[in-house]
């Protein structure tokens, strides 16, 4: 701010009569807010921090679950987009079972190698700041989240039937290796820009010995709305196989009805549901689709289907004309404009390769003055450090362009449309923030 509007006043006393200027007291007493155009906007450079691990340069949030965090990631070598997962090994001795559910993950996932199975790509720990690191390949989306973003919650019949193939594909590979994944639901089902879809989370999975002579089971953890009758009976032992043919029938039925075969307002009642056995299928499901869904739903597991059967079946043979229109990845919430899903690392990738200008960042420093003022995004407002060893970078390089809406503040409907701008420059600094409701930490400009 040039400290000529405001001659022998502290810093806070300016910024208070700066944001008097913009804000304004009508005579009833009602704030008003003054309009600014945006071309009387001028972004000043800040310095956006750059993140690499490893050779991977990081990008913004993912998602998160409760092991921890999952993060763009880009392979600067072969420009391929990855995902992280990053594991706080204090948060995991909280969890039960949490380390060991992430390091039977590891190995097993370390040793598949299919289309339709998520690929662990890379491991990498920090044993000093006590995290781990799962590269892994980049998805777009999840199923639950693209049925999450349409009111009927649930695809058309053929898109269904696209991703269901793809699912008996992933499981008959994971059975054919001798594991059972015990957890398969729409949501640990990825999808990739390109329609292929990735089984994940092989946390609760669990891999039968090498010398195994059946496929059964003693423990079950997964998701309460898709466990099958004999582990909602308690029972001491059951086909691990017949399991994910169970959860495979919740997801389909789920997918293509937008409803699941038995609810219950808790886990006691949801599971006294599936031990009796008695679901209904929803009107308006095809004869072969609705013979499909009561042969994986068969109470029980000795008559169940089998993958062999599933895929024999006529539903699944049959190419479902594409009579609807498909449901599509929905844009991320903290970026409704963007439809794409563009990549998040653009704005490290933008810092990194048009340099420092860290001269005019200095002059203009003496001049800046600070208020708080909720903005939103910002991608590496709370992101952790990931410098270690030598194989780490962790270094700042001014970010120049910001889009012009990150002087908007949407978190605070009052600053809609009308950016609050002085006739000199201003910082503006968030606070700390969560992924999909993030806060910015800065934001500057000035009027020119
Ligand atoms: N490989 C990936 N590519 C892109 N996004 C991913 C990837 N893996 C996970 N995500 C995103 O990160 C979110 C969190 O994933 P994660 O596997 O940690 O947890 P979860 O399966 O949602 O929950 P939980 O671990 O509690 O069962 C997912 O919902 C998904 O949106």
């Amino acid at each position: 701010m040039d400290q000529e509007e405001f001659p022998g006043t502290s810093n806070e006393d300016q910024n208070a009569a700066a944001m008097d200027m913009f804000y304004g007291i009508a005579d009833d007493g009602d704030l008003v807010i003054h309009r600014v155009e945006s071309d009387q906007v001028v972004y000043k450079p800040q310095r956006h921090k750059v993140k690499m691990l490893g050779k991977y340069l990081v990008g913004g949030m993912l998602g998160e679950g409760s092991y921890g965090t999952v993060k763009e990631l880009l392979d600067t070598e072969s420009l391929c987009r990855r995902a992280v997962k990053i594991l706080k090994k204090r948060k995991l001795r909280k969890i039960p079972n949490g380390e060991q559910n992430v390091r039977r993950e590891i190995s097993l996932l370390k040793r598949l190698q299919h289309r339709n199975v998520i690929q662990l790509i890379d491991v990498i720990h920090n044993e000093e700041k006590q995290k781990m690191y799962m590269i892994m390949e980049y998805c777009a989306s999840e199923l639950q989240e693209m049925l999450d973003s349409v009111p009927e919650k649930k695809f058309p019949v053929w898109q269904a039937h696209g991703y269901f193939c793809q699912l008996i594909n992933g499981l008959e590979y994971l059975h054919s290796q001798g594991i059972i994944h015990k957890d398969i639901k729409p949501g640990n089902l990825l999808v990739t820009n390109d329609e292929c879809l990735k089984i994940t989370d092989l946390g609760v999975a669990e891999a039968l010995g090498q010398f195994a002579r059946t496929d059964e089971c003693r423990t079950g953890q997964g998701s309460p709305a898709f466990q099958p009758p004999e582990i909602a009976n308690g029972q001491d032992v059951f086909s691990g196989f017949k399991v994910d043919v169970w959860s495979s029938g919740v997801t389909l039925y789920n997918i293509t009805t937008g409803k699941y075969p038995y609810d219950g307002d808790n886990i006691y009642k949801l599971f006294e549901n599936i031990s009796k056995g008695d679901y209904s299928i929803p009107e308006g499901v095809s004869e072969m689709l609705s013979d499909l869904l009561k042969g994986m739903l068969a109470y029980d597991a000795t008559v169940r289907y089998t993958l062999q059967q599933i895929r024999q079946h006529p539903w699944f043979i049959k190419q479902h004309p594409r009579v609807f229109a498909s449901v599509k990845i929905p844009p991320r919430p903290e970026d409704p404009d963007d439809v794409l899903r563009t990549m998040t690392v653009i704005p490290s990738l933008h810092a990194m390769h048009y340099g420092d200008d860290s001269e005019e960042d200095e002059e203009d420093e003496d001049q800046i003055h600070e208020f708080s003022v909720p903005c939103h995004d910002e991608p590496n407002d709370e992101h952790v450090s990931l410098s270690f060893g030598n194989e780490v970078r962790d270094h700042t390089v001014p970010f120049e362009q910001r889009q012009s809406h990150d002087v908007v503040g949407e978190d605070d409907g009052a600053l809609q449309g009308a950016v609050p701008v002085p006739n000199s420059d201003y910082e503006m600094k968030g606070k700390k923030g969560k992924s999909r409701s993030r806060k910015s930490k800065f934001s500057s400009c000035k009027q020119s």
